[in-house]
Formats: C-alpha cells, structure tokens, sequence
C-alpha cells in the first residue's frame, strides 16, 4: 500500500534557529512523537518533557493525512515562483512531532526532484531516511541515540539528564546549546516585573552563554523567530 504521511501543518517562514538561521524554508510538521504523547497530562513523564510544539492531530494550517505526490505538490505551492527558477536554491525543513517516524527514502527523493534541498529536525533515537541534505540532532533526556553524525547538533540546554559533554563522541560540523525556553506563555504582572528583570541574569540564556564561553566548541543558538514573531 502507497505510503500515507499524517502532517499538523505546512508553512513558509525563516528557519529560526541553528546554522539556517534566516534562511527562508518551507516547514512541514509531522504528527506524532515517539518521546511524548503531546498532551499536557503525559508531559512529566515524558522522555522529552519541554517540548514548546503541538503535533497532535492533523488540524494545522494545510494540515492533513497525504499521499506522496499530494504532500510534494502542496510543499511546492508554499515556495515563492517555481522551485526551479534559480530564485535561492528551495529548501524543507521536515519537524515535528518526531519526522523520522514517517519521513522515508521516497519522500527524501521526491522532494529533492522537485528542486529542494531536504532538512530536518531530528530527536535521533530513530533511523533516518537516506539522502537527507541538512541533519539536525537535538538528543533529549536519557534518551538512547542511534544517530550519531550530522550537520549541525542543537542541544537544548540546560537538561538536568542530557549535559553537554555526553555527546562530545557526535560528529557535527556545528555544536549549538539553544536555551529552553518556557512552553506555555509567561505574563508576568506589573509588580513582578523587577523579579522577572533580575532573574534574567540566571535564565537558561545566560547559563548557556556562559557554558559556550567556557566551552567554546559550542556555539549559541537564539529561537530568533520567536523574538519577531513569526511562526
Ligand atoms: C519541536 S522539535 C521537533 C523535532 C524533533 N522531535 C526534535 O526534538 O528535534 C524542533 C526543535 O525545537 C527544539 N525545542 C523543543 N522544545 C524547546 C524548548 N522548550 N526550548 C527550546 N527549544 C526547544 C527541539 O530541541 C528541536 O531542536
Ligand atoms: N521559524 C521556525 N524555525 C524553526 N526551527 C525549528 C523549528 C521547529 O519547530 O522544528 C522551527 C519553527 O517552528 N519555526
Ligand atoms: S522529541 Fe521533539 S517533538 Fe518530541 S516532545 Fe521532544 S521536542 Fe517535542
Ligand atoms: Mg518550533
């Protein structure tokens, strides 16, 4: 039976995050993960409890359960002008959820065809599809990983079970520490703001600017989408 893809959504926006950061891109979100159910109730025993992401479901924008040539075609139509003008080379970054649950050789090797460059978010504990042009592994937790190589790794820091020497032995050509950020909204009142204020300078930010500094194999990497929000 043809291979059937469960998507939460599609769009086009900047890759806001790692060594892509600002490079326009096409997301495609795949449903599900293998380290949470996504909902708020399994979080704490969760594998990977900080996720900032909802997968669930296919109900996002151009979301939907596609079959190959659909889910190339509606890819496509999200790049500006054809994807073979010479207009900057079309590049898709496959996320999540966990993509590697459902991102296989066909898909890799029709997107390429149709004139991507292919990318994608990856929690590594699950073998990749082959050809896959841009690998970023962001490990989480305890989680044991079966990738172990890749383009640029992003460990979201700090991770009480995942520091950052632990995965000294991956090969990447870029080591980024991206701070956990809050995943539900923070308001904060206007007689907590000076608390707010001084806590800055202990925020997960800060503590990685400061391990980069000390470490400096390791780079920082700011979800720079967030700050202009845009998705
Ligand atoms: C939502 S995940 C989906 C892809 C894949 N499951 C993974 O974890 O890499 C996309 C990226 O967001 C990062 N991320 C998730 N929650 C975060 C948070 N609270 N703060 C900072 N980065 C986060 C992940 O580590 C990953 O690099
Ligand atoms: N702009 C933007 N950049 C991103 N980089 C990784 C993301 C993700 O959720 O995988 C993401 C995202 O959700 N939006
Ligand atoms: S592995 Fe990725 S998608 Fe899954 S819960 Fe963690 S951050 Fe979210
Ligand atoms: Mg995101």
């Amino acid at each position: 039976m043809a291979a059937q893809y469960r998507i939460k959504e599609i769009f086009y926006t900047l890759q806001g995050e790692g060594a892509q950061a600002g490079r326009p891109a096409v997301f495609c979100r795949f449903s599900k993960c293998n380290l949470w159910n996504g909902r708020e109730s399994g979080r704490t025993a969760a594998v990977c409890n900080f996720c900032d992401t909802d997968f669930i479901g296919t109900d996002g924008h151009l979301g939907g359960v596609y079959d190959l040539e659909q889910l190339v075609v509606v890819i496509q139509q999200q790049w500006p002008g054809s994807t073979a003008n010479g207009q900057g080379k079309p590049y898709v970054v496959c996320t999540g959820g966990e993509p590697a649950l459902q991102l296989d050789d066909e898909l890799v090797s029709a997107l390429q065809h149709a004139g991507f460059e292919v990318a994608i978010e990856t929690n590594g504990t699950l073998p990749l599809a082959n050809g896959i042009d841009w690998v970023c592994l962001s490990p989480k937790g305890e989680s044991e990983l079966v990738v172990i190589e890749c383009d640029e790794l992003k460990l979201v820091y700090p991770q009480a079970d995942a520091p950052p020497e632990r995965f000294d032995y991956i090969q990447a050509d870029h080591y980024y520490l991206q701070p956990m950020a809050d995943y539900q909204p923070v308001v904060i009142s206007s007689d907590k703001l000076q608390g707010a204020a001084d806590s800055l300078s202990t925020s997960n930010t800060h503590k990685a600017l400061s391990y980069c500094l000390k470490h400096p194999r390791w780079k920082l990497s700011l979800q720079t989408h967030k700050m202009i929000r845009i998705e």
